[in-house]
């Protein structure tokens, strides 16, 4: 294959023809514009540029390959000619490429509750950026509900019990941690701080704080690992943060059969299956994005294309907003456990189970654990909050509680509201956003500034209800009325037995 000039890629830059540069190679991206799940305008942005640098913020070199279609490799680049590339735009939606000096980021120590991390992201973030860090399903009704749960169920505290030293510890799966929460998993850290996964994952082991590594990670499960390694190595191994692995199934089975083995390769404890995700839920403030977009860049038309309102295989990682061909398929059964369970011998747990039915049915699949949660209401529109779940759980399927590891996720801003799950029974909780938004902000910093609010609440929560260890954790320390009250409730009675 012949080498191509830059001068000649740098005339293919618009939605006719498109030629981009990636790892020195050119390619010839037209007719991929449309499908492309991060959208079409970033392409169309860096159309006649080497674009191998922000490329690598998003994705692996690897699905040059995996996506696009052999012949849309044009040849490799003359090395002589990279001076006659286009130059990419200066403006552009690009992730953080460090922190923004030029806009004003908070003191850390400013940031006292979880919540604040959110203001100081959105000081620094990009638009676009902070958009898929925050979004939510349509009218953000699930969202307001996880956050708003947290707050109708109330403590019920006990006074005069000596509660001078208090240990927070916890187990998931026999992985100790000081704290009963961990970091969820999240997608595209790319997109929110230059340093991605490997950022965060340095901040969670110097905290010793458990973490859920997303499918749809910048960074691929090795360098995760790897970067992981090296971190234990720097603290001579002493951290006793663990790395789990959340799983969207592709839907090729060769595939999903070999992302199997490389998270068993790489050596994380559990294998967390996302099962609220067959299609991409509504994110209304990407939607609006997307369409700002795509009018900028004239190509209004494509933006309503099939491959955006879902297919076969629609799932999209958050931020593009698009379903992902060969991604999580819709046709997933609870029959897959079956052969999943034969190529993973370690810990499974369903992430998103919504209803008091599905934790049933994760127990007779021989699950090892469920989490509660909607996904950071980014999924079903109005769907229950975890708290609501675990409740429905306690009330038609208690039997599960005592059999299954439990965690629940979704709206947790405060280290005090972990104990109202541990309360009901659950194992540990799972904080998503505010994580993203401290790494966002501040970097490694900024995680483990994260993990320290969240504790310090938990322990002088622990000391005012009256506890010292979390074993002492029990229903009666909480007062979940207002939510019972709103609890769904068969329409016969007899629905217990039918469970
Ligand atoms: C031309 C070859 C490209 C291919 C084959 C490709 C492939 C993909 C795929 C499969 C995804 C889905 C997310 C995932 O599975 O991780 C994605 C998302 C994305 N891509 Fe690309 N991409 C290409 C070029 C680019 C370029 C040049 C940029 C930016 C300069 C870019 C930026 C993004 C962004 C921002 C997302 C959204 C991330 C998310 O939603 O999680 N892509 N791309
Ligand atoms: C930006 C972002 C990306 C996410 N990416 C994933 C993902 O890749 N896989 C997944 O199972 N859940 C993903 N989630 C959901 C989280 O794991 C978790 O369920 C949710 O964020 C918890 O709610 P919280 O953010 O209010 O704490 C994502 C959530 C956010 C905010």
């Amino acid at each position: 294959m012949g080498h191509v000039d830059g001068a000649e890629v740098a005339k293919h830059n618009s939605k006719n023809s498109c030629w981009i540069v990636l790892d020195s190679k050119a390619y010839d991206v037209t007719s991929f514009l449309s499908e492309h799940p991060g959208g079409a305008p970033i392409i169309l942005k860096n159309a006649g540029t080497d674009a191998t640098e922000e490329f690598k913020n998003y994705h692996p070199l690897d699905y040059l390959t995996d996506y696009l279609p052999s012949d849309a490799l044009v040849g490799p680049i003359n090395p002589n000619t990279f001076g006659q590339l286009r130059q990419p735009e200066k403006e552009k939606a690009a992730p953080v490429s460090d922190i923004d000096d030029s806009k004003e980021v908070p003191h850390l120590s400013l940031c006292v509750t979880a919540s604040d991390f959110e203001k100081a992201a959105k000081a620094v973030l990009p638009h676009k950026s902070y958009t898929y860090a925050s979004t939510s399903a349509n009218t953000g009704l699930s969202l307001k509900r996880n956050l708003d749960d947290w707050g109708r169920i109330s403590f019920r505290p006990r006074v005069m019990r000596n509660v001078g030293d208090v240990d927070t510890r916890r187990r998931i799966f026999g992985h100790s941690s000081p704290y009963p929460f961990y970091i969820s998993p999240m997608g595209t850290m790319g997109a929110i701080h230059a340093g991605a996964e490997p950022e965060m994952i340095r901040g969670a082991v110097r905290k010793g704080a458990h973490v859920v590594v997303s499918t749809a990670s910048s960074k691929s499960s090795e360098q995760i690992m790897q970067c992981f390694v090296e971190e234990q190595g720097r603290l001579k191994n002493g951290s006793p943060t663990e790395l789990f692995y959340q799983y969207y199934m592709p839907v090729d089975r060769q595939k999903a059969i070999q992302l199997m083995s490389i998270v068993k390769s790489c050596g994380f404890k559990g294998l967390w299956i996302t099962v609220d995700t067959p299609v991409l839920g509504k994110r209304t403030a990407d939607r609006y994005l997307q369409a700002e977009e795509a009018l900028a860049v004239g190509i209004a038309e494509e933006s309503t294309a099939g491959w955006e309102a879902g297919g076969d295989n629609a799932f999209a990682p958050a931020m593009g907003g698009r379903p992902v061909q060969g991604q999580l398929s819709p046709h997933t059964t609870w029959e897959d456990l079956e052969w999943i369970r034969k190529e993973w011998e370690g810990p499974i747990v369903l992430k998103g189970v919504q209803c008091a039915e599905d934790a049933k049915l994760a127990m007779e699949y021989g699950c090892n654990g469920i989490l509660l949660s909607n996904h950071g209401g980014r999924q079903l529109h109005t769907a229950p909050s975890a708290l609501m779940t675990l409740l429905e759980i306690r009330a038609y399927c208690p039997e599960v509680l005592g059999k299954l590891e439990i965690f629940l996720d979704g709206g947790l801003r405060d280290g005090n509201d972990v104990l109202k799950a541990l309360c009901l029974g659950a194992t540990a909780v799972g904080v998503g956003r505010p994580f993203l938004y401290a790494l966002g902000a501040y970097g490694t910093k900024g995680v483990e500034r994260c993990v320290d609010v969240l504790a310090e609440e938990l322990q002088t929560g622990m000391r005012l209800l009256g506890i010292t260890s979390l074993d002492q954790c029990r229903p009666e320390m909480v007062n979940a009325s207002r939510l019972l009250n709103e609890m769904w409730r068969p329409e016969q009675l007899s629905i217990k037995s039918r469970l």
